[in-house]
């Protein structure tokens, strides 16, 4: 699903309202229509509303909704600003409030009208915000922040901005937020996503064909992406379709890492899967993943690469960060032209030798998180300013960049950011970046390209983690729950 800027939004209403047609009122109508059905669903038959709506069409969307929720038979008040002018559609609503409906003042508002059953409904600020919040909604929002009451925002929480670079110093936390059409970028940065709390994006009719013809860098790696990407397996086949994946890593101390990342790969459905491994990963290997061939590359850490004819490879759990697997690092990437995988111990060694990055094959994948990246790139100030950066180093060296997060970004030399919205938090543990290679590695090995195999692995590997919630919790999930889980997700993915 593409994501829009503040610009296009704003071009997609005016879009729809010119060539729909459909009068702008008719489109607020919409967008509180589906905000109350949302709320009628979700709140409880015996919760009633306060509504603080803001003099634009954030504030419009806001008062139909109350006047939407009263014809319901919700008990639901209103606060709003007379001391400030309202948007042409806002006084259309305004006056349409009907008279069982309370109307209070945002400069008289006490915490005290606020019972325990009370939803917020924050329908002060939409993707109009251009300054500073002043008062009285600064004094407004800082109550509301420190209720614990339900708190839902119309559009995004009021005082964030939907790109995440206009925000203001206070803004709203929200428990739900009902987006209107389109993801905005600000809920998957870190800085910003923690005060838009759940994400319900809500269909309010907007342009087909504006939507069609927008040119966005910036997408969701929603399921109708994933399913445009996965191949479904055919019976007729051998294992010489699915091809070669051989991930290589697993240094003294650190095998299981490389044994996680081999036995996903299995799992994920390479035709054959090498284990590139020293000895001392031998045994432990031959019990945990039999279905993997095994291939020497040293005593207790890695020596040599070996080269595997038409393997597509997957380098760095466990790898080591010795001269000595540098070498054979740098020895191996002289020699090979088909893009890699590189992850863990492989980037921290490129952050020593910055020079080794000129011989990784163009298009080959880096799967950094945050502590690797500014390592290998430099530090920046926050999530936002980290994607620009890796946008200009996935250009300027032709590669792709895995950002590992919350919501992790795959960032594509071509320019395009891909966020992904599979996951939880019980990934947040050692061994899950060690998944994550192997499961992109099979899908290299089967002819994904990198593209697709970072955009389809990482949402894979989330999903995963996600219905492996089924029989463990986020604090006892294990990397290997998640591989157990795969099978799970071709299934979801084949209905
Ligand atoms: N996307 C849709 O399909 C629909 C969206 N709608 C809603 O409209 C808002 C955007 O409305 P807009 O009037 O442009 O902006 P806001 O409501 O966000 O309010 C801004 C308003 O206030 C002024 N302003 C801006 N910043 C400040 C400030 N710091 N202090 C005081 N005043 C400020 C600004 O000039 C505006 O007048 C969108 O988010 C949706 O909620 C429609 O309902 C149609 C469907
Ligand atoms: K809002």
């Amino acid at each position: 699903m593409k994501i829009l800027n503040v610009n296009q939004l704003r071009e997609c209403d005016q879009f729809t309202i010119k060539n729909k047609p459909i009068f702008s009122i008719n489109l607020m109508e919409k967008a509180a229509s589906e905000s109350c059905q949302w709320l009628l669903k979700n709140a409880n038959p015996s919760d009633d509303f306060i509504i603080f709506c803001g003099n634009g069409n954030n504030g419009g969307d806001g008062l139909a909704l109350a006047r939407l929720l009263a014809q319901n038979n919700r008990k639901v008040k209103v606060v709003v600003n007379y001391g400030k002018k309202f948007s042409k559609d806002a006084v259309t609503n305004l006056q349409r409030i009907p008279e069982t409906v309370p109307i209070i003042d945002a400069s008289d508002f006490t915490r005290g009208i606020i019972r325990n059953s009370t939803v917020i409904v924050d329908a002060i600020f939409g993707i109009g915000l251009n300054k500073n919040i002043g008062q009285p909604w600064e004094n407004v929002i800082t109550e509301i922040n420190n209720l614990s009451n339900r708190v839902v925002s119309l559009d995004l929480p009021s005082g964030l901005s939907p790109d995440g670079d206009k925000d203001s110093s206070i803004h709203v936390k929200a428990n739900d937020t009902l987006s209107f059409h389109f993801y905005k970028k600000t809920f998957f940065h870190s800085e910003t996503g923690i005060n838009c709390g759940r994400i319900h994006v809500l269909d309010v009719d907007l342009s087909a064909t504006y939507i069609n013809e927008v040119v966005v860098s910036s997408f969701v790696a929603d399921d109708a992406e994933v399913k445009r990407i996965y191949k479904a397996r055919p019976e007729f086949s051998h294992k010489g379709h699915f091809g070669k994946a051989v991930v290589v890593g697993g240094s003294y101390g650190k095998t299981g890492a490389i044994l996680l990342a081999g036995r996903v790969c299995a799992r994920v459905g390479a035709g054959l899967t090498f284990i590139s491994a020293p000895e001392c990963a031998y045994s432990a290997s031959l019990m945990q993943v039999p279905e993997a061939m095994f291939e020497f590359a040293g005593a207790r850490e890695i020596e040599a690469i070996n080269v595997i004819e038409d393997g597509e490879y997957g380098i760095g759990p466990g790898f080591g960060r010795t001269e000595t697997a540098r070498l054979a690092l740098e020895n191996f990437l002289r020699g090979h032209s088909r893009p890699i995988l590189l992850d863990a111990d492989a980037l921290t060694l490129f952050s020593s030798h910055f020079n080794l990055l000129s011989w990784v094959p163009k298009d080959s994948i880096l799967t950094p998180h945050p502590k690797e990246f500014d390592r290998l790139f430099g530090a920046s100030p926050n999530s936002f300013a980290r994607l620009e950066l890796a946008k200009e180093m996935a250009k300027k060296h032709q590669l792709n960049i895995v950002l590992k997060d919350h919501h992790t970004q795959i960032v594509l030399h071509t320019g395009e950011v891909y966020y992904n919205v599979t996951g939880n938090s019980g990934l947040a543990k050692g061994g899950s970046g060690d998944v994550l290679t192997g499961i992109i590695t099979s899908l290299l090995a089967q002819k994904y390209s990198p593209k697709e195999a970072a955009i389809f692995g990482v949402w894979i590997h989330g999903k995963a983690a996600d219905l492996a919630l089924k029989g463990q919790s986020k604090e006892s999930l294990l990397a290997s729950d998640v591989i157990e889980s795969v099978g799970k997700v071709f299934n979801y993915l084949s209905k």
